[in-house]
C-alpha cells in the first residue's frame, strides 16, 4: 500500500531523511518514533505528498505520492496533526462536513453515497451530539481534537497518518483518542501511520514500530523487538529500564533519573 525505497529528503544542505527502505501492508498500524529532529514529520510530509523526496521513490499503490491530483489522493489518505483544528467560530458539525470536501463536485454535491447518515454515525460514535452546534473556538483542546478526528472519519480515507495527535491531550483523551482510532481500524480496516513521542502508548496501539534516528532507519519490526533497552540508549541517549505492563505483558519504558 505505501512503498518506500532508498528515499531520501535534503533541505538545503540538511539532511532529514536518508536511504530509508518501508513498505506498510493494508490494515496495518505502524508507529514512527525517533527523538526531535529524527526525521519523522518529514517522512509523514512525503507519503501525503506535501513534499517531494529528493532522492529514491515514496509510492501510494504503486504511484508517487507526489504525483496524485489532491483531491484522489485526499480520498485516499487524511492526515490530523497535534493541533488538528483551528480553534475558529465553525460549529462541530459544519466542521465535520467540511471532512466531506473530496468526494464534492464543482456545485457542492456529494459523489460518495449519503454524507447525512455518515455524519450522523460519526456523531454517535464519537458522543458529538452534545457538542454539535457548539463553535469550536469555545471547546476544549481534547473536544477540539475529538472533533478534528470526526471530520478525518468524515473523509473515509484508507489510510490514517497522525503526526503527534495526542500531544496536548490528558492522559485520558490520550487514551480516548487512541482507542477511537483502534475502533475505527477495527470496522473500516484502514491503515495508520502516527508519529508518537510516547513510546509507552506506541506500544499499546501499534503492531510495528519504525525507529528513526538521524534521518535514518534504526530498525522496524514489533514493540517487543524495538523496545529494548539496547535500542532506546542508542537512539535517545538515556538510561531505560523496560519492564512488560502487568496486565498486557506488552513492554513499557521507565527512565531511570541519572544522580
Ligand atoms: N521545511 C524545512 N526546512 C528546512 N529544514 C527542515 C524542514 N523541515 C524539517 N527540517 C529539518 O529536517 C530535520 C528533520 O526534521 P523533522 O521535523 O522531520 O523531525 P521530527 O523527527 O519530526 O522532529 P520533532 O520530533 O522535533 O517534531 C531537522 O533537522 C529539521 O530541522
Amino acid at each position: 500500500m505505501i512503498e518506500i525505497r532508498e528515499a531520501g529528503k535534503q533541505y538545503g544542505g540538511i539532511t532529514a531523511l536518508h536511504g530509508l527502505n518501508w513498505s506498510v501492508q493494508e490494515g496495518e498500524w505502524w508507529g514512527i518514533i525517533g527523538p526531535n529532529g529524527s526525521g519523522k514529520s518529514t517522512l509523514l510530509q512525503l507519503i501525503s505528498g506535501v513534499e517531494k523526496v529528493s532522492s529514491g521513490e515514496v509510492l501510494i499503490h504503486g504511484k508517487p505520492a507526489s504525483a496524485y491530483n489532491r483531491k484522489i489522493l485526499s480520498r485516499m489518505m487524511a492526515v490530523l496533526q497535534q493541533d488538528g483544528l483551528p480553534p475558529v467560530h465553525y460549529p462541530v458539525r459544519e466542521v465535520l462536513e467540511m471532512g466531506r470536501y473530496p468526494y464534492q463536485d464543482w456545485l457542492g454535491r456529494d459523489e460518495g453515497g449519503d454524507p447525512d447518515a455518515l455524519i450522523e454515525n460519526i456523531m454517535e460514535k464519537l458522543q458529538l451530539h452534545a457538542l454539535a452546534d457548539r463553535p469550536l473556538d469555545e471547546l476544549s483542546g481534547g473536544q477540539r481534537q475529538r472533533v478534528a478526528l470526526g471530520k478525518v472519519m468524515a473523509q473515509e480515507p484508507q489510510i490514517l497518518l497522525l503526526d503527534e495527535p495526542t500531544t496536548y491531550l490528558d492522559i485520558r483523551y490520550q487514551h480516548q483518542f487512541m482507542e477511537l482510532v483502534a475502533q475505527w481500524r477495527k470496522e473500516e480496516g484502514i491503515t495508520v501511520v502516527a508519529v508518537l513521542h510516547d513510546l509507552n502508548l506506541a506500544a499499546q496501539f501499534c503492531d510495528k514500530l519504525l525507529v528513526l534516528r538521524d534521518g535514518q532507519a534504526v530498525g522496524m519490526g514489533t514493540p517487543e523487538d524495538m523496545l529494548t533497552e539496547e535500542t532506546i540508549r542508542l537512539v535517545y541517549g538515556i538510561e531505560p529500564v523496560i519492564v512488560p505492563h502487568p496486565v498486557s505483558g506488552i513492554p513499557q519504558v521507565l527512565v531511570t533519573r541519572q544522580r
